[in-house]
Parts: structure tokens; C-alpha cells; sequence
């Protein structure tokens, strides 16, 4: 049967990247979504934001929902200090496989743990499975509609302390309505949003930071 898009992906990896050299991994993605195959990754544009946030913040906890095939997995984890780890979660199976190759090919693996399952389960068994007490970053990047109630699933929890950061992609599009209304006006957060573009495209889209003020 025909290979799957993250399959094709993976192999353009495989081909064209400098084992062991993140920058090299995240360039060939960004190539070939810009000139092969277009895919759901933050990219390039609003790549560059977020590695920004990522070096403001310069998290000793960080997690990632959304996974995909692990390209902002690679563009955050590049970033982090020695001894901090992101834990990145992703329900699908397929992509899991592929993103847990690409983050290998990287060499990022001792700074990433990849849990294969979905946020609404894995967010209370936080503390539990990796004795986290709250995370200093969050990147929101999956389910646009699972945003919301898993924000509020992270505060229920306990998991954000004065001062986390949440970055959350797509807010324009394909957007998160009711999370934006949500951050932006709750008395909880002070939000920013900080226009760009779609991935690979010149659609409008931009990410959203809003710090959790306890
Ligand atoms: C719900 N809990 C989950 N737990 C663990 N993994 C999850 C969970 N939910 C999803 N996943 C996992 O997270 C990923 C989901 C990413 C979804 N992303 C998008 O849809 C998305 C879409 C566009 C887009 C824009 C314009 C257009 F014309 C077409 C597409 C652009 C973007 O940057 C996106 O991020 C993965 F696929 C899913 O298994
Ligand atoms: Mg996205």
C-alpha cells in the first residue's frame, strides 16, 4: 500500500539530513513541505517565534501536545538546557513511530520523552509518571478544539504555577476560538499574540502566549 505522508517525510530525513545535527533535520522538513508535500508542522516563520520563546523562557519543565512527526519535538528540545526534559504526547500511533525516528535522527532523544496516548488521560498522571510539580512551558499544537479543556485540565491539575507560559499554534488558523476568548479574557493570563503565517504558505496564522498568573 501507498506510503503515508509522515512515511515520506521520515525518509526525506533518512536522505537528505546530517545524522545527529537538529538544524539539518528541521531544514530538510521545512524543504520538503515547502517543495514536496505540504504537512501540519509550525514550520520556519512561526518556528522562529517559537524558538524564541524557548530561549526567553528557558524551561526546565516543558511539555508538548501534539507530537505529529515531531518537528517542533526537535525545534524545542534543541533549544533546552542540559538536564531539562520535554514530554511530548501524541494518540497516534503511526506518528508516534515516526516522530520517535526523527527525534532519534536528530540525536535529541536523552531530552525528549514521546508518550504515546491522549492529553485528556495523561495530564493527571503528571506527577505520577514523572514526578513533575508544574510545567514552566507549554506548547499547545494538537486538536484545535482539545486546547480549551485541556488548559483547564493543566490548571485542575496543578500543573501551572505563576509565570508558566502556554504558546498555543493555529489560534487564527485553522483557529481556536473559544481558547483565545478564553485566555484573553480570564483575569488568569496575560496574553500576546504574535502574528505570522500559516506553515509554508501566506495565509494569516500566528501563536498565542499567554503566561498563567496563578
Ligand atoms: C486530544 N488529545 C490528544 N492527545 C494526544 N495527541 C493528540 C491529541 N489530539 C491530537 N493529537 C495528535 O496531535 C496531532 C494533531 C494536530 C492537529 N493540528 C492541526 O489540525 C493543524 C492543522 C493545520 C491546517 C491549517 C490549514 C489547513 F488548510 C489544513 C490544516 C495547521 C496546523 O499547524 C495544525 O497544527 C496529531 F495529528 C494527532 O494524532
Ligand atoms: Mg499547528
Amino acid at each position: 500500500t501507498r506510503s503515508t505522508r509522515p512515511q515520506r517525510l521520515l525518509r526525506a530525513v533518512q536522505k537528505k539530513a546530517i545524522k545527529g545535527d537538529p538544524q539539518s533535520v528541521i531544514s530538510t522538513i521545512d524543504y520538503f513541505c515547502r517543495h514536496s508535500e505540504w504537512a501540519m508542522n509550525v514550520g520556519d516563520e512561526k518556528g522562529a517565534i517559537l524558538d524564541s520563546v524557548v530561549c526567553e523562557v528557558s524551561p526546565s519543565t516543558a511539555l508538548e501536545l501534539g507530537t505529529y512527526c515531531g518537528y517542533s519535538t526537535v525545534r524545542i528540545a534543541r533549544l533546552l538546557p542540559p538536564g531539562t526534559k520535554l514530554i511530548t504526547l501524541e494518540f497516534n500511533p503511526d506518528y508516534a513511530a515516526v516522530a520517535r525516528q526523527i527525534i532519534e535522527y536528530s540525536g535529541l532523544q536523552d531530552k525528549i520523552c514521546l508518550v504515546e496516548g491522549a492529553s485528556g488521560d495523561l495530564i493527571p498522571k503528571m506527577q505520577e509518571l514523572f514526578g513533575i510539580k508544574t510545567f514552566d512551558f507549554v506548547f499547545l499544537d494538537h486538536w484545535k478544539d482539545r486546547y480549551l479543556p485541556d488548559t483547564k485540565l493543566l490548571e485542575e491539575c496543578q500543573l501551572l504555577r505563576k509565570g508558566s507560559i502556554l504558546l498555543a499554534d493555529n489560534v487564527i488558523c485553522p483557529g481556536t476560538p473559544d481558547y483565545l476568548e478564553y485566555v484573553r479574557n480570564s483575569p488568569r493570563y496575560e496574553s500576546k499574540y504574535f502574528k505570522s503565517h500559516l506553515e509554508y504558505t501566506k495565509v494569516e496564522d500566528g501563536l498565542e502566549k499567554s503566561v498563567f498568573l496563578g
